[in-house]
């Protein structure tokens, strides 16, 4: 039998890169091949050592080689991006043609919405992997389909609620994507996302694969009767859901440095005392803000790990250490930061107790799959969605609650701290809900469970499309 030749293109993302390698593990251990396509940026970080069988890279260059800088001009970005990235992708699959192993299906991840129109114009099938909930797929969708102006109102009033077709939610304000609000600083997103659903709404039969699984988001991934989406998550290396494959255990490329030397702390302390923190791989807190997460953890008195990213210099000559916090001295005596870690090793270390987290869609689901209750700390883009489904419907944390000035104060934090890791009984009904998802987690990913049998089911489907038999 041939095998089946996926083209996989991501964005040079930490969030998005991640996911997109997974998947592209799981397609290999199924017998396809494929190819992943990703600014030499993000290739650039990328462990080749390790490599499946069957996996392969093409990265193209998208003019910012050294990675984006908050000083770049984003929608530059954008356009470079489009134009290298679409000319890159479409000698790939000329060439493939032409040496006679024409690639079978092109998959694409968000932000970008030229893949699909390449694979168009050159007659290959495309597929969406949605690497966010599949509640966050749907509200774009109803954003973009005559709920816009609702939407917007609950933005600017934010003690409204909305409910949504299909979607067994009350939205307000805070539980909508922050790139809704016109003000957001990332001028490429909505432009972005508008072209990728422009784009699926001329489509017929389209499939969504979505980093989710069927029981996270029952509703969710029914609410949209134009759209088959399918589960095929959490896209998570296999070893830390008690997979089959005790070598899958990284995602196979850090964007950041890595330090080294966390593990032994956290052997040394007591199982289930240590708080995690991390605000992902984009997030930058004001210095206020850091030093109210900051004292919350002193006054907490329990150990923590908290990564804390080097900053970004704007260009060579920008010293500025405005962000560095007054007391990390006093800080690192009760706790240790670092700029970067295996967030999965560290999530699956016996001394963690929680996860105090920006709800990053990775992080959210990480969470799930480790068992670990949540300290909910969201800022931007899909997280306030992402908090609202950990807090009410899988009831596995505590989300913080900002004052006035959007700052989320150091007895706010703490009191979220003590709820989820004390004795009350909201801390144990917690803590049961995060094992039971664990479990749940687990029986979805594993070998013949639901994400593994979709996925399968998704593959056959394209290698031998169903003939649609007109209705005469
Ligand atoms: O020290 C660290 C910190 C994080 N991670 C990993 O980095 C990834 C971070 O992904 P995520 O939690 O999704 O956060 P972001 O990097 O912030 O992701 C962006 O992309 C996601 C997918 O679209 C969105 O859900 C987020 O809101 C958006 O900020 C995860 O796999 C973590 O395991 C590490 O390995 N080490």
């Amino acid at each position: 039998m041939v095998k089946p030749r996926f083209i996989l293109v991501t964005f040079p993302a930490q969030g998005h890169i991640n996911p997109s390698i997974q998947f592209a593990k799981r397609l290999t251990a199924i017998g396809a091949e494929v190819t992943l396509v990703t600014s030499l940026s993000a290739y650039r970080h990328m462990s080749k050592g390790s490599t499946p069988a069957g996996l392969s890279f093409s990265p193209f260059s998208d003019g910012y080689d050294d990675g984006l800088k908050p000083s770049d001009d984003y929608l530059h970005f954008r356009s470079e991006m489009t134009s290298r990235g679409s000319r890159a992708l479409s000698d790939l699959i000329v060439s493939a043609e032409n040496e006679g192993r024409p690639f079978t299906c092109l998959i694409y991840t968000l932000l970008l919405s030229w893949p699909p129109l390449v694979a168009q114009e050159l007659h290959v099938p495309s597929a969406m992997l949605w690497i966010q909930p599949a509640t966050v797929f749907d509200i774009y969708y109803y954003y973009f389909h005559g709920y816009g102006d609702t939407i917007r109102e609950k933005i600017e009033n934010p003690s409204y609620s909305i409910e949504l077709p299909g979607l067994p939610l009350q939205l307000t304000g805070r539980d909508l994507p922050s790139f809704f609000d016109a003000s957001n600083n990332y001028p490429f997103a909505m432009p972005s996302f508008k072209e990728q659903f422009d784009f699926l709404d001329k489509e017929t039969n389209q499939k969504m694969l979505v980093n989710t699984l069927d029981d996270l988001e029952p509703e969710a991934l029914r609410a949209i009767g134009k759209f088959n989406m399918i589960a095929i998550g959490p896209l998570t290396p296999s070893a830390f859901l008690g997979g089959k494959d005790p070598s899958d255990k990284a995602f196979g490329c850090d964007l950041f440095k890595r330090s080294k030397d966390y593990n032994q702390w956290l052997n040394s302390k007591p199982k289930g005392s240590v708080i995690y923190v991390s605000f992902g791989s984009i997030c930058v807190l004001s210095k206020r803000q850091m030093e109210e997460v900051g004292y919350a953890l002193l006054d907490s008195g329990r150990p923590f790990l908290w990564v804390i990213r080097e900053k970004v210099k704007k260009d060579e000559d920008d010293d500025d250490d405005e962000q560095e916090l007054s007391f990390r001295e006093e800080l690192e005596k009760l706790g240790m930061i670092v700029p970067w870690c295996s967030q999965l090793e560290v999530l699956s270390n016996n001394s963690l107790g929680c996860f105090m987290t920006h709800c990053g869609w990775n992080s959210t689901l990480e969470s799930l799959g480790s068992g670990l209750p949540v300290v909910a700390f969201p800022q931007w883009s899909d997280q306030g969605t992402n908090a609202k489904l950990i807090e009410d419907v899988w009831k596995t944390g505590m989300r913080v609650k900002a004052n006035k000035e959007g700052i989320i104060e150091r007895d706010e934090i703490k009191k979220c701290l003590e709820l989820v890791m004390g004795d009350g009984e909201k801390g144990e009904e917690i803590r049961r809900n995060a094992k039971k998802w664990k479990d749940l987690v687990r029986e979805a990913s594993k070998e013949g469970g639901s994400s593994e049998r979709n996925l399968k089911d998704f593959v056959d489907e394209i290698v031998y499309p169903k003939k649609v038999v007109p209705p005469y």
